[in-house]
């Protein structure tokens, strides 16, 4: 048997899970060891290759998660809050690297993950790219060179599927601008104006949602002040950015010590 780590894909027939399968049985340092589903869907039994319409490729997609984690040395998770924070304690478990890439967690999930850490080496991020990835940094470093005379608007658009607002990408880079600023996101955070809102106030960071169609993701950084504007941009035009981040992180976590990292430091930004 191969001693390449084992990657078990959560969310299998997902917009991501797909992708995810497919970068990793094209990765030649990563073995697909598991194809996970939620119970009751029409996927499991069957294998993984032929659900997607293609050729068999030995994984039978199941809903048992801890037997198909005892044999992961990853798991690769884009699914839904509930699924992902149940998945965390199964990681754990298992001593498997658990990649999260699922968004729309609560502060709630966000502290059961944190616990799962004490014991795993996870990896979160809200976004996987290396472009978004390089875009908080330059938020960061844009955000501090400038002062409130520059109102910072988040403006995010996706695909009309998309259950959760603001993304976690918009999140990140409102983090990310919170903190060339020096402040909480929490305190200055506005989104989603409607009605009479009053004037804005300053220093305010906004958030704004589009959803429409099959828009992959899109994300505008804003630094308005009297005069001029910077715009900071990100395209995404295919998934595919986003599983070969989540390939990487589940790689580069084989030899990290248990803890919660990000992209950041997979890609060493
Ligand atoms: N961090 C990043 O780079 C990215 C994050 N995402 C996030 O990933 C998540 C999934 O996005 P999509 O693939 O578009 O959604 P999707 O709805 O197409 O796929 C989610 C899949 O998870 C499955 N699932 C739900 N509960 C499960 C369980 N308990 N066990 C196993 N599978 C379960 C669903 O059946 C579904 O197939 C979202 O939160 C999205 O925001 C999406 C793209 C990039
Ligand atoms: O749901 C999506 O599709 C995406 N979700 C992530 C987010 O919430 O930012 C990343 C990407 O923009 C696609």
């Amino acid at each position: 048997m191969s001693d390449l780590p084992g990657i078990v894909v959560m969310g299998a027939s997902g917009r991501m899970g797909q992708m995810l399968i497919n970068e990793v049985l094209a990765n030649d340092k990563a073995r697909l060891v598991g194809a996970l589903e939620r119970p009751g869907h029409d996927w499991v039994g069957r294998d993984v290759g032929e659900c997607m319409g293609g050729q068999p490729v030995g994984v039978t997609v199941t809903d048992d998660a801890l037997t198909t984690m005892a044999k992961a040395q990853a798991v690769i998770d884009f699914t839904a809050p509930a699924a992902t924070v149940d998945m965390a304690e199964i990681a754990a478990q298992a001593r498997a690297v658990h990649v999260i890439g699922t968004t729309g967690l609560t502060d709630e999930d966000l502290e059961k993950i944190a616990l799962a850490g004490r014991h795993a080496t996870i990896v979160r991020a809200g976004n996987m790219s290396l472009g978004v990835n390089l875009l908080v940094q330059l938020t960061k470093q844009v955000a501090a060179a400038l002062d409130e005379d520059f109102d910072i608007e988040i403006i995010e658009s996706h695909h009309h599927h998309k259950v959760d607002a603001p993304s976690g990408t918009a999140l990140m880079l409102g983090e990310a601008a919170a903190d060339g600023r020096g402040v909480e996101l929490a305190e200055v955070s506005d989104r989603g104006r409607d009605g009479i809102t009053g004037a804005r106030k300053r220093g305010d960071i906004g958030f704004h949602a589009v959803r429409g169609g099959d828009i992959v993701g899109e994300h505008d950084v804003m630094f308005a002040a009297p005069g001029e504007r910077i715009v900071l941009r990100h395209l995404a035009t295919d998934r595919a950015i986003f599983a070969r981040g989540a390939v990487k992180a589940a790689l580069w976590g084989q030899d990290k010590k248990p803890g919660e990292y990000s992209m950041l430091d997979v890609l060493g930004l």
